[in-house]
C-alpha cells in the first residue's frame, strides 16, 4: 500500500474553501439523554469545557459512557436535554460543513468512484466546477489516493477507505474536525501509519479537533488534551495537558507515566 506519510507537507496546496482555521467550542453544563420506556436514562450530565481554536482534544472513557452522544451534539446532529454548546460564542443547532464528522466506518457509496464520493460535498453545494475539481484532485493526492481516483470502494482496503472517508471530509475545508474512532478497524500497522498522517495534516491545518479513541497510547500520541470521562452518565474525572512534542515516542519515559496514569483513572471508573 502507498501511504501518504512523505507527502504531509503538501496540503497547504488545496485551496480552502472557508477560512480553514480552527473553531474555538464551549460546553456548558451539558446534559442529555435518551427516553427509555417513559423514562430518561441520563447519559452525559454537567459536561462543560473549552477547545481553543487550533487544539486535537481526545476524549476517553468507559464503553457506553456517552462519547459519541457527545459528539453528535457538538456535530449539531442532536440537541442537549440541558447546557449549551457554543462555537466561537454562537449556539450550535444543527449540523454545518464547518464541523465534519469522520466515523469508524468510512460508509462510502460504493456505486461511486473514489473521486465521486470526494466530490460529493462539493457538487452538493453547487461547487464542483474547475477549482473544486482540482481540489478533489489535490484532497486525494494529499491522501495518497491519486491513483485510486477512480476505484470503487469496493476495491480498497480498509486503511485506503478511511483515507479517502477523510480526504471527503478535508476537501470542505473543516474549521472542527470530528472523529469518532476513525481508526478502530485497521490493522495496528495501519492504524499507527495513520495517527501520523493525521496529526500531520492538523499541525499543517490548524483545524480544532476533537476524537474519541478507546486507546489510550493512540489518545496521548495524538492529542494536546486529554479528557477523561467515568461511566454513563459520564462527567469529566480528569483532563490532562499532553505537552510532549510531536512525533512523539511511545517509550517515552513521560509518556510511560501518562499512560499509567489515565489506565488507572480508567480503571477506577471503568463500569466493566
Ligand atoms: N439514539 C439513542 N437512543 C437511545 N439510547 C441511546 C441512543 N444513542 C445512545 N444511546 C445510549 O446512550 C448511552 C451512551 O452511548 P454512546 O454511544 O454515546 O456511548 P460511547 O461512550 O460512545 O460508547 P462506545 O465507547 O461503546 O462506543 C448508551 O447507553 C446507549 O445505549
Amino acid at each position: 500500500m502507498t501511504l501518504a506519510i512523505d507527502r504531509i507537507d503538501n496540503l497547504s496546496a488545496v485551496a480552502p474553501t472557508g477560512n480553514g482555521a480552527g473553531l474555538s467550542l464551549q460546553l456548558n453544563d451539558v446534559g442529555h439523554g435518551f427516553d427509555f420506556g417513559g423514562e430518561i436514562l441520563p447519559v452525559l450530565e454537567q459536561i462543560s469545557f473549552s477547545v481553543a481554536p487550533g487544539e486535537f482534544i481526545a476524549l476517553l472513557g468507559p464503553s457506553g459512557c456517552g462519547k459519541s452522544t457527545l459528539l453528535r451534539l457538538v456535530a449539531g446532529l442532536e440537541n442537549p436535554l440541558s447546557g449549551e454548546l457554543l462555537e466561537d460564542g454562537v449556539p450550535i443547532r444543527r449540523p454545518d460543513p464547518a464541523r465534519v464528522v469522520v466515523f469508524q466506518d468510512p460508509t462510502l457509496f460504493p456505486w461511486r468512484t473514489v473521486w465521486a464520493n470526494v466530490a460529493l460535498g462539493l457538487q452538493a453545494q453547487g461547487l464542483l466546477d474547475d477549482h473544486g475539481r482540482r481540489r478533489v484532485d489535490r484532497v486525494l493526492e494529499r491522501v495518497g489516493l491519486a491513483q485510486f481516483a477512480h476505484a470503487y470502494p469496493r476495491q480498497l482496503s480498509g486503511g485506503m477507505a478511511q483515507r479517502a472517508a477523510l480526504a471527503r471530509a478535508l476537501v470542505n475545508d473543516p474549521r472542527l474536525l470530528i472523529l469518532d474512532e476513525p481508526l478502530g478497524k485497521l490493522d495496528s500497522l495501519t492504524r499507527i501509519r495513520m495517527q501520523g498522517e493525521l496529526v500531520g495534516l492538523w499541525r499543517e491545518k490548524r483545524y480544532s479537533v476533537l476524537m474519541v479513541t478507546h486507546d489510550v497510547e493512540e489518545a496521548l500520541l495524538m492529542a494536546n488534551r486529554v479528557l477523561v470521562f467515568g461511566p454513563r452518565p459520564a462527567r469529566i474525572l480528569q483532563t490532562i495537558d499532553v505537552e510532549l512534542p510531536y512525533p512523539r515516542r511511545r517509550n517515552h519515559p513521560d509518556m510511560i507515566a501518562l499512560r499509567t496514569r489515565v489506565l488507572a483513572l480508567l480503571g477506577a471508573g471503568a463500569d466493566s
